[in-house]
């Protein structure tokens, strides 16, 4: 047996179809007297119903929450938190919402609770992310790290199918560098491999029929479990590439995931054979790389940058900028094979075996 540090991260999960009636139970056990509700202005019709539902512990609907928490909207949410007297940050969306109240909580250290409706997986980490000057910087806290999360599959219902698809692989993303981190355990493995085969299994259902809450739930049981592991062990390469292309090149966050996995794992293949080992046996496919590009390709996600923005004159700077500040990776950062990675990723060709 390899030896290992396991450091599991307090919270409590509520998971279920119809879990949201909970709401009003889940409050109390925190002991909130005025939550402050967030979302994106899309989720606006959510929040207000999560508002309601809180009766007179809503203490407001802030609806501005956006991708990467601009230190601007952050401010806003504090003081608008601060001037209503909230304690309890009520977050119902996607990783940016979450994200919010993770800025509200490192401020403040008022509790969140979640109510995640993709499968980006924040509500399971103690990891914040705030924007400031174009830049954003992302660190690690327990304040931040949500007290209860209510998992809702109804919730996810509306999830748009392109969206479904690739947050369920950003999920896969999470699970995939977790069986290869510098610091991984075999619970994490367990729940990485889990978590993987849940999505690789629910991500063609909800495709075929976006309202089969069956595939819904076994999607948002898979994301669960991969934000666990996001949150307990580093990450590597992928995730690298991904900040760079998110931070510095304005590409959107799940599909970027999408496209990028596969190269990354077929650059780390030779270097982290048991993750493969794993991730392939979860997809049903003869390696890891492949059965990743082919669950993308297969359900009509983008598997190339050039179809999401990026541009063939910025893929030198993206190398470069990667090879900054490196994460702990099995493969060492050697540039020309990274260079040629993000070319393979800029023209979405099948990665090899
Ligand atoms: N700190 C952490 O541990 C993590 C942070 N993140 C951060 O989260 C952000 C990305 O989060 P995502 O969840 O990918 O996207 P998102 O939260 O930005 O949502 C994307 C869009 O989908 C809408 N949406 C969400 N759920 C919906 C639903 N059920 N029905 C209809 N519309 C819905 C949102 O309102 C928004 O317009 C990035 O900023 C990323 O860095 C992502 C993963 C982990
Ligand atoms: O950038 C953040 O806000 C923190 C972590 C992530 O976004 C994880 C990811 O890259 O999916």
């Amino acid at each position: 047996m390899r030896s290992f540090v396991y450091n599991g991260q307090p919270g409590r999960v509520v998971f279920g179809a119809g879990a949201l009636s909970q709401l009003g139970k889940e409050i109390e056990t925190l002991g909130a007297r005025r939550a402050l509700v967030l979302s994106t202005p899309e989720q606006r019709a959510s929040a207000e119903r999560v508002a309601d539902m809180l009766g007179d512990k809503a203490a407001g609907v802030f609806d501005r929450a956006v991708m990467h928490v601009p230190i601007e909207t952050a401010r806003e949410a504090r003081e608008l938190a601060r001037k209503l007297d909230a304690d309890c940050a009520v977050a119902v969306g996607g990783g940016s919402t979450t994200g919010l109240g993770k800025a509200i909580a490192l401020d403040s250290g008022l509790p969140i609770l979640a109510i995640p409706t993709t499968y980006a997986g924040s509500e399971m980490t103690p990891i914040y992310g705030i924007t400031e000057a174009g830049l954003k910087k992302t660190g690690r806290d327990a304040k931040v790290l949500p007290r209860t999360v209510i998992y809702d599959p109804e919730l996810t219902l509306t999830l748009p199918v392109g969206l479904s698809v690739t947050s369920g692989i950003n999920a896969i993303a999470h699970a995939a560098e977790g069986l290869y981190a510098v610091d991984a355990n075999p619970v994490m493995d367990l729940m990485a491999e889990e978590g993987i085969r849940a999505l690789g299994g629910a991500l063609p259902g909800l495709r075929a029929d976006p309202q089969d809450l069956e595939a819904r739930s076994a999607a948002l049981y898979g994301a669960w479990l991969c934000g666990i592991v996001l949150g307990n062990v580093g990450m590597a390469l992928h995730h690298k590439l991904c900040h760079t292309l998110g931070g510095s090149f304005n590409l959107p966050h799940a599909e970027t995931h999408t496209i990028v996995l596969p190269h990354a794992l077929a650059y780390n293949a030779k270097a982290a054979p048991r993750a493969m080992e794993r991730i392939a046996r979860a997809l049903e496919g003869r390696s890891a790389a492949q059965a990743v590009y082919e669950l993308a390709q297969h359900n009509g996600a983008p598997v190339a940058l050039r179809e999401i923005g990026m541009k063939a004159d910025d893929l030198d700077r993206a190398c470069a900028i990667a090879l900054q500040n490196q994460y702990p990776n099995p493969r060492p950062l050697e540039a020309e094979a990274l260079r040629q990675l993000l070319q393979d990723a800029f023209e979405g060709r099948r990665p090899s075996a």
